[in-house]
């Protein structure tokens, strides 16, 4: 192109454009899959959240559990429910998590009557929220 400016290509390193690539796991955009990587802000939300020892938090999409960590320090326990595998197994394989439930992924949280924090985009929390206040 003379004169004019040439348009330079992003480089993908996971094989498309809806992909991120971050500590070894590719994320998807169209999950809303990004991670929380810094620990004031981390620490920010859980302090704001107001949440006490004793509530049992759900938590609807840990990902790689960075806000799941700090969760279990705030309350009593944590209920994570997550879409991907991929992520279910980052977060289970840390040390600070128990899984009292054969799969996370079946697990139904109508008994709980949980502090809720969802961080996550409107149209994914809406499904949980709805079963449990419809329950
Ligand atoms: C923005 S990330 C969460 C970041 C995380 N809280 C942190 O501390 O880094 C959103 C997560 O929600 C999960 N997710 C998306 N749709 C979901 C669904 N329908 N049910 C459960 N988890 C879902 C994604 O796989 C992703 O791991």
């Amino acid at each position: 192109m003379a004169g004019g400016k040439m348009r330079k290509e992003k480089p993908s390193r996971a094989g498309g454009s809806n992909h991120q690539y971050q500590g070894g796991i590719s994320f998807h955009k169209s999950k809303g899959q990004h991670i929380l990587k810094n620990p004031v802000l981390v620490d920010a939300i859980v302090q704001k959240s107001g949440i006490k020892s004793l509530d049992i938090i759900l938590e609807i999409g840990p990902s790689t559990g960075n806000l799941t960590k700090k969760l279990l320090e705030a309350g009593k326990s944590v209920i994570a429910v997550e879409l991907d595998p991929r992520m279910v197994l980052e977060v289970i394989n840390k040390p600070f998590f128990y899984i009292p439930y054969p799969s996370l992924l079946n697990l139904q949280c109508h008994f709980y009557y949980p502090f809720l924090l969802t961080l996550i985009f409107d149209q994914v929390s809406s499904i949980y929220l709805l079963s449990l206040f419809t329950f």
